[in-house]
């Protein structure tokens, strides 16, 4: 006898078995056939059910953006699948790295992921480091929304979740910048919802999940990837590292060659543009330092 099959969303990840919630936002553990591709956060599915509580997925349906990381071997998992935005968190502590900042750009703009820069503890700026934010954070400006938050105070979370409507996002950011105070104040039902999943699944540990999604109470989605390091260089190669930085874009056809680097000065747009003042000097150190931890043969 054939079971019908079910569509379904992939909300959990806990080492060999994916929580699927169907169209009734009930919560099913499964586990995928051996011949459909890894599933993760965020795939659509299709699903057929086996016992009380409990499935198969038989098919992950085509992606529309996928973040991986290296595993095991160098092979790439699957991490976040169907995202359109990443919040890249920041905050006056711990310290910010725009080198990490940049990173994270570099792995979006080649992904197809609308980055947002939110900066959070803006309850701490005293006038020099608020001087220091701005001076950092102005070519920044430039090229991407930047959202000034407190979880603690509430100012500016009106306007985060403005940004996070019908959209499906994730956090980016060093540890300690808030991330899971934000998730709080946006999702205050979270804990309820990992309580629903647990009992769902009639196993009391599901403590170690690599990724959780969780709808936002007015609309979109917001994935959770405690501890995930998602947003390495692996597989990014020196153009795409090039076209991550986004200002440089319009100049780097006008280089003399075809496999410019940005580095010597010999017919370099894109230098030029930094001498000129047309690209800041800050972003374009960051590449070049960027440019230096990529694999060689790339
Ligand atoms: N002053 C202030 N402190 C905050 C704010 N948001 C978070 N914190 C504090 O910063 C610390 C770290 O916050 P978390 O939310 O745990 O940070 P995280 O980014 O989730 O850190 P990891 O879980 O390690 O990735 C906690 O002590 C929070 O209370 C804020 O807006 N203002
Ligand atoms: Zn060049």
């Amino acid at each position: 006898m054939s079971v019908p099959l079910r569509s379904g969303l992939v909300v959990a990840h806990y080492g060999r078995g994916w929580a699927v919630e169907d169209e009734q936002g009930d919560i099913f553990l499964c586990h995928a056939l051996r011949r459909v591709p890894v599933p993760c956060v965020g795939d659509r599915v299709r699903w057929e059910q086996t016992d009380p509580g409990h499935g198969r997925i038989v098919e992950v349906l085509p992606r529309k953006t996928l973040l991986t990381r290296p595993g095991r071997g160098g092979r790439l998992r699957p991490v976040a699948a169907n995202l359109d935005q990443v919040l890249i968190v920041i905050a006056p502590e711990p310290p910010y790295d725009l080198l990490l900042v940049d990173q994270y750009l570099v792995v979006c703009e080649n992904h197809d992921l609308t980055p947002l820069i939110v900066v959070n503890k803006i309850d701490l700026l005293d006038p020099a480091r608020r001087q220091r934010l701005n001076d950092d954070l102005a070519p920044y400006r430039a090229l991407y929304p930047v959202l000034e938050v407190s979880a603690k105070t509430g100012l500016g979370i009106t306007a985060l979740r403005d940004a996070l409507k019908d959209k499906a996002s994730m956090f980016a950011g060093q540890s300690g910048v808030g991330k899971s105070s934000l998730l709080r104040t946006l999702i205050p039902d979270r804990d309820v919802r990992i309580g629903e999943l647990s009992a769902t699944t009639r196993r009391g540990r599901h403590t170690t999940t690599t990724a959780m999604l969780f709808h936002l109470p007015e609309g979109g989605i917001l994935i959770d990837t405690p501890g995930v390091a998602v947003f390495g260089l692996a597989g990014i190669d020196f153009r795409q590292l090039a076209h991550g930085y986004r200002e440089f874009r319009p100049y780097i056809p006008r280089c003399r060659f075809n496999d410019c680097r940005h580095v010597d000065d010999l017919g370099c747009a894109v230098r030029k543009a930094v001498e000129q003042g047309e690209i800041s000097q800050a972003r374009y150190r960051r590449y070049l330092k960027l440019l230096g931890k990529l694999p060689e043969i790339s």
